[in-house]
């Protein structure tokens, strides 16, 4: 295969970031380069919403972001979003703006959206312990707020601390609009602050490139470019690219990344920990390639879109691989040693599903139900894979 993903969107988290700051920072901002992803699109349409009800769909992000603007901004809002939404927990940051001094109660399930925000008006304390093993989308939250408390906020943040390059991505951005959040071991201390407008370029997105990475790893021969994506990013899944054992070699050419093919290994160990959106695409890739993989750090993908976990292990069972959970924290990926010629994979509602397994159309018939899921954050994913040359029929 050979060509350029053209239609690689724009990075979900930084638009999604910078879409907070732009409103904090009450006056214009020129941001670029936003990402058609349903996610993005409904952050914006939704930050400055006159509604009351603010439907976030299945948007993580715009969930917790959403929560803590319109909290601390004292906007009376109820915030919903689908049923999947309504099993992802929200307590922690819903507990961390209530000590604050926010009036939030639940509307359905204790823990839970939906939630009403019913007030703010003066500030209770300045310093907040929150759990870090659950979602770093909270604290990110609560970062990007803090500068516009009257007394700042220092965050402690408690045990282990998952996903923090999106951690370290809200500090970089939120310098990048005039204010600074001090990160010191597991402490991070922000001032009051006042956002500055300021010009803006979202990066393309590497979570998306990572399924680049998987046609490449998976094809007999492969040159493949993605647009607008450097080596040097704020973003953690970055680290697809290191992984050279998986058989792919990225390198940039003229200013825009090239894949090649190398030669992979048979047995890789990997950390999901800090960028639990490519266990999807790695677990395919290993399973699909002969690769026995020692992984760590899947716990968060209980609770994203669906039991990722689960829907893997159902979905690689089809095509004879097994991801194995050994004890809480450790999992082994068993893979394939005969891929089948056809299978049918569900989505459970979430794109990385979709995106992950559809590679294997590089070696096999491929069936991917509700294909649709991928406008959560790369809309034109179907348009790309086409433009390789790969048969699409829709049913
Ligand atoms: O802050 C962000 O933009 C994100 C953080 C991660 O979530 P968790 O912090 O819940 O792991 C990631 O999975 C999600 O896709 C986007
Ligand atoms: C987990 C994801 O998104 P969110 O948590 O923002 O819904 C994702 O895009 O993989």
């Amino acid at each position: 295969m050979r060509g350029t993903a053209s239609a690689l969107p724009a990075s979900k988290s930084i638009a999604n970031r910078v879409l907070i700051m732009k409103a904090l920072a009450k006056s214009e901002s020129a941001l670029h380069n936003l990402s058609d992803a349903n996610d993005t699109q409904l952050m914006l349409r939704l930050v400055n919403s006159p509604e009351t009800e603010i439907d976030v769909e299945d948007a993580g992000t715009t969930m917790r972001f959403l929560t803590a603007y319109f909290s601390i901004t004292n906007q009376k809002k109820i915030l919903t979003g689908t049923a999947r939404m309504k099993e992802r927990p929200i307590g922690i940051l819903v507990n961390a703006l209530r000590s604050l001094g926010v009036d939030i109660a639940y509307l359905e399930k204790d823990g839970y959206p939906p939630i009403r925000i019913n007030g703010f008006s003066s500030q209770k304390t300045n310093a907040i312990s929150i759990r870090g093993d659950v979602s770093s989308q909270f604290i990110s939250a609560l970062m990007m707020v803090a500068p516009v408390l009257p007394q700042g906020l220092t965050l402690t943040l408690e045990g282990k601390i998952g996903s923090r390059p999106y951690i370290e991505m809200t500090a970089s951005l939120m310098r990048h609009f005039g204010t600074t959040a001090e990160f010191a071991g597991n402490t991070i201390s922000i001032k009051p602050q006042t956002y500055r407008a300021a010009e803006f370029t979202v990066e393309s997105d590497w979570s998306g490139a990572s399924y680049w990475f998987s046609f490449v790893a998976l094809a007999k021969e492969a040159d493949v470019v993605l647009p607008r994506l450097s080596l040097q990013s704020l973003q953690g899944d970055r680290a697809i690219a290191d992984m050279t054992a998986l058989g792919v070699k990225a390198e940039l050419v003229n200013g825009e990344l090239r894949l090649t093919k190398a030669s992979g290994a048979k047995e890789i160990s990997w950390d999901f920990t800090h960028c639990p959106d490519l266990a999807q695409t790695v677990a395919v890739i290993c399973a699909a390639k002969g690769i026995k993989g020692n992984f760590t750090g899947l716990e968060s993908l209980r609770i994203k879109e669906t039991d990722r976990i689960a829907a893997l292990q159902n979905e690689l069972r089809k095509i004879g691989a097994d991801l194995r959970e050994d004890d809480s924290t450790h999992w082994t990926l068993l893979p394939s040693t005969k891929l089948p010629s056809s299978a049918s994979f569900q989505t459970y509602k979430d794109h990385r599903m979709a995106m992950a397994f559809a590679p294997l159309a590089t070696l096999m018939n491929v069936e991917i139900e509700n294909p649709s899921v991928v406008r959560k954050s790369y809309p034109r994913f179907w348009d790309d894979v086409r433009s390789f040359g790969f048969q699409i029929e829709v049913r």
